[in-house]
């Protein structure tokens, strides 16, 4: 391409010449075509880049044996000199020899005469030294005579007129004539200059001189070409591009349009016209006796074969009517009429427009196909590479950094995928006990729980390929690109064994198929779930290519994918414990800059956040790296940690958000009656903060430490009803404070109902509906149309829901009016500071009159940690105001060992019913 571009004003230029050459019809019908300058200089480097030496145009090859030429008489001989023993006679004519050489023919006085104004012409604007060379050619062709070919061409021009074509063979030839004789002065200064070294002393002034200075000029003078290759591509490309611009500069050089009137007075009825062709039924060509208009308008280009005129017609009835009159007009005899023909003519321009859309088309197909297979390095590709599986694979020397030691926590997890790697790292002690090695497992678990990470330490650990992908990208919305990506993945993975394949969120493929598909919009996922099946079926027991696939949602995936030979391993990952979350602060917090003690820092920290997952963690300690950053600290300190937590947990503080003065004042006093239930009440969680500073959703909030910090996996029927109860303080505070309620308590009363109900319709705690599980809509897999109950059992359970609800308002109303006075005091404390810790709490009411346990005792008893949520004193026994342990509203007939009071743990198994932190 490069090469054609650089060609691009050599073409121009030429195509110019050629233009020219066929413009001026008239002169050059006896002249030969103009000789452009640049493509003659190109055919002679051309010579010199490729041609062999000593080989001549027409094929013959050159005798090289030296001979000297007689002293003086150099420059006679074009070639060897005819005095050396024993050559043959070179075709090179001398002057004086008027024999043309065999092909050729003299040249006549008229010849000779154009020749000499075609070799002017080229002249025109060449180096002095070029122009030397033209006029040698022409003396050559004198000598030598005109070659058949060229007389030819130049005889047909001068008869039928000037054509590009024959401008370019005109231009062909010429050229030819003259590489042969700057050729054959080259060879003869070759073959001189060996002669002259042998029999002369060198010395200046002598011939050898002349030699080295003639080949040195004729170097020179080509030095400035630039070479070119000259292939027929290239021809067939330089040859189109000169006719598009010959027809651009010159386009009405073959035909031109006239009216009928003209076509009429001079062509007509001056009985010129041969014929009329009629094309597309809408222009006319009118084909002339060319003779009879040359005698009668010599100067007319119609006189000049090729070229007509033409006038348009609207239809070809009316067309031949007047014809028909004008003849009958003029009398011509019906065996003498102008015959008429009509031929259809589709315009090139036309046709590629017509179809220019389709080829783009093709074209484009054809590119990205080709594309597509070329980037991705072959596969089965298909159209634009659909069916190639999008798996990233990851290099275990470069990428896979990850070890177990970076996954902390999860011990049982781990100890189940070891046994995947000694399998991968040591096949054979599996097999030589006949062993059947597992083909997979699903890691289940809750987002962010370190499914990835523990797949990709297994590779780490392992130190094999590892192909990660989503189980999205199988789905497209072309029909099989699915199971041909699972193919693809597979095939890959085969050749790039032993590997691990990891397929992230397998649920979006692995659903349990549909007993009955409505309208079969399930079958693409379906098809590349069986393909997955037959590819792990597939696998020899000696492929060394484990399969392992993550999924928050493991009960819906289907059962085929979880039989044994499939994925044999379901491991499941919970959130972190107590310790497991100490173990994941170590690893992150070896990421951030810290002066704390790391010991107290992680149990802290541990403690503050119940039920948050590995990535929480992660984000809440890069979180309080930030805050730190942006307060322009050194180090992150532990109530940046506290403030990451809290934002974490309630969103982002909106201390711009508007709130009238009445409203900040019903706000706190809300607060202030869930925090004192939260204080007396024994079995409520203990308190760490409570803010009146409105953060993500909410106007205002009260912190608990759920457990105490510990993980809770049970709650009893008492911390039941004190969480209810503590649930409707805000709203009880308000009523007994104010003349009217606000609706701030709707998310409080939806807390109470959906625990009341849960406690009637499944942990067995009303002895109204007794000891049955009543799944919510959703719950199960089938559709529920009804409910699974009757009529009366709904209205028992309503009244069930409604009588525990009440109580815990009972509850609460009761205490509340007792402690007035404390909501009074935490509340004004509220609006003067916005936020109390629990230090301030303790200030106020003195200490907590129920003992804190675990955890909580631990980091936050007291010992003035400084940061938001503060630490209180450990307290020692019920305070003064408290109700003892066992009082308090009791919950009516509940089954023996639930009642208030009661300090035996819960009989039944209960779920941890709660998220970890409640916002009001
Ligand atoms: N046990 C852990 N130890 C250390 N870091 C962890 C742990 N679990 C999670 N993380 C952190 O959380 C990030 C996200 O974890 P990962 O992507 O493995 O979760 P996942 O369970 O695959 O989540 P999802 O189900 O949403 O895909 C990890 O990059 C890591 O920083």
């Amino acid at each position: 391409m490069a090469t054609i571009l650089r060609r691009s004003p050599n073409l121009a230029r030429s195509s110019r010449q050629i233009v020219e050459a066929a413009s001026l019809s008239q002169t050059l019908a006896r002249r030969p075509a103009s000789l452009p300058r640049p493509l003659y200089a190109y055919a002679r480097s051309r010579k010199y880049a490729t041609q062999p030496e000593g080989q001549k145009e027409d094929g013959k090859k050159l005798d090289k044996t030296p001979g000297a030429a007689p002293k003086g008489m150099e420059h006679l001989y074009s070639q060897q000199s005819p005095m050396s023993p024993g050559q043959p006679q070179p075709p090179n004519k001398q002057d004086g020899d008027d024999t043309p050489l065999p092909g050729r023919s003299k040249l006549s006085v008229q010849e000779e005469k154009a020749l000499e104004d075609v070799f002017a012409l080229v002249k025109k604007g060449m180096p002095s030294s070029m122009a030397e060379d033209i006029d040698k050619a022409l003396q050559r062709i004198k000598r030598e005579g005109m070659p058949t070919e060229l007389r030819d061409t130049i005889k047909e021009t001068r008869e039928e007129g000037m054509s590009p074509a024959r401008a370019a063979k005109l231009w062909r030839l010429t050229t030819q004539m003259a590489r042969h004789t700057v050729e054959s002065e080259r060879k003869d200064t070759e073959s001189e200059a060996p002669k002259q070294q042998t029999t002369e002393e060198p010395g200046p002034g002598t011939k050898k001189d002349d030699g080295k200075n003639k080949k040195k000029k004729t170097d020179e003078m080509f030095s400035g070409v630039t070479e070119i290759r000259f292939d027929l591509s290239n021809f067939l490309l330089s040859s189109f591009v000169a006719y598009l611009l010959y027809r651009l500069v010159v386009p009405t050089e073959n035909s031109r349009e006239i009216t009928w009137q003209e076509f009429r007075n001079t062509f007509l009825d001056k009985g010129l016209v041969e014929k009329l062709v009629v094309i597309n039924a809408n222009r006319v060509r009118v084909h002339l006796h060319r003779d009879s208009v040359a005698s009668m308008y010599p100067d007319s280009p119609a006189a000049h074969a090729g070229f007509y005129y033409y006038f348009s017609i609207g239809s070809v009835e009316a067309f031949e009517r007047r014809v028909e009159e004008a003849q009958n007009q003029l009398e011509i005899p019906t065996s003498e009429r102008i015959p008429i023909s009509y031929h259809e003519e589709g315009s090139w321009f036309n046709t590629v427009l017509a179809f220019g859309p389709t080829l783009l088309f093709i074209g484009a197909i054809f590119y990205l196909s080709r594309r597509a297979a070329s980037g991705a390095g072959g596969g089965q590709g298909g159209i634009f590479g659909m069916g190639r599986s999008r798996a990233k694979k990851f290099n275990h020397e470069t990428d896979i950094k990850v070890k177990f030691s970076d996954v902390a926590g999860a011990d049982e997890a781990k100890t189940e995928i070891m046994e995947f790697v000694s399998f991968l790292k040591e096949p054979g002690i599996y097999q030589k006990l006949g062993a059947k090695i597992p083909r997979g497992a699903i890691l289940s678990g809750p987002p962010g729980t370190g499914k990835t990470l523990l797949a990709k330490a297994t590779a780490g650990e392992s130190g094999v390929p590892f192909f990660s992908v989503s189980g999205s990208e199988f789905v497209e919305m072309f029909v099989g690109v699915g199971p041909s990506r699972v193919r693809d993945l597979f095939a890959n993975a085969r050749k790039n064994t032993p590997c691990i394949i990891f397929i992230d969120e397998i649920d979006a493929i692995g659903k349990a198929r549909a007993k009955q598909s409505f309208g079969g919009g399930n079958d693409e996922r379906e098809s590349t779930l069986n393909q997955i099946l037959t590819e792990m079926d597939g696998f020899n027991t000696s492929d060394q290519v484990v399969v392992l696939a993550g999924t928050n949602r493991a009960d819906v995936l289907d059962k085929a994918l979880m039989r044994p030979g499939r994925f044999d391993r379901h491991i499941r990952i919970d959130p972190p414990t107590l310790d497991g979350r100490k173990q994941i602060f170590d690893v992150h917090l070896k990421k951030v800059v810290t002066h704390e003690d790391l010991e107290h820092l992680k149990g802290r920290l541990a403690a503050l956040t119940p039920g948050f997952s590995g990535a929480d963690i992660a984000n809440c300690v890069n979180e309080a790296a930030l805050v730190a950053a942006r307060e322009g600290v050194e180090s992150v300190k532990m109530i940046h940690f506290e403030k990451a937590i809290e934002r974490v947990i309630g969103g982002l503080e909106r201390k711009s958000m508007v709130i009238t003065p009445d409203e900040k004042k019903t706000i706190a006093y809300h607060e202030a009656g869930h925090a004192i239930c939260g204080w007396y009440f024994q079995w409520a969680d203990p308190l760490l903060k409570v803010s009146i500073i409105p953060r993500g959703n909410a106007l205002g909030y009260a912190q608990y430490l759920p457990g105490g910090g510990m993980d809770q996996a049970l709650m009893n029927f008492n911390q039941m009803m004190d969480r209810m109860a503590m649930t409707l303080g805000g709203r009880v505070s308000e009523e007994l404070h104010f003349p009217t309620v606000t609706s701030g308590a709707s998310d409080d009363f939806n807390k109470v109902t959906r625990m009341a109900t849960s406690m009637v319709t499944k942990w067995g705690m009303s002895p109204k509906i007794g000891y049955l599980y009543y799944p919510d809509a959703g719950e199960t897999s089938e559709t529920q149309l009804q409910k699974p109950f009757s009529e009366q059992t709904a209205q028992a359970i309503d009244a069930e829901v409604k009588r525990i609800v009440d109580e815990a308002y009972t509850q609460c109303r009761q205490l509340l009016t007792e402690k007035k006075k404390e909501v009074g005091l935490v509340a004004e404390e509220l609006l003067a500071k916005e936020a109390l810790s629990r230090d301030d709490l303790v200030r106020i009411l003195g200490p907590r009159p129920w003992e804190d346990k675990g955890e909580f005792s631990r980091y936050f008893g007291g010992q003035g940690e400084g940061g938001p949520m503060g630490g209180a004193p450990k307290p020692t026994a019920p305070g003064p105001n408290g109700p003892e342990p066992g009082e308090g509203g009791g919950p009516g007939n509940l089954p023996p060992g639930l009642g208030r009071g009661s300090e035996e743990p819960a009989p039944t198994l209960y779920k941890s019913f709660e998220e970890m932190s409640r916002r009001w």
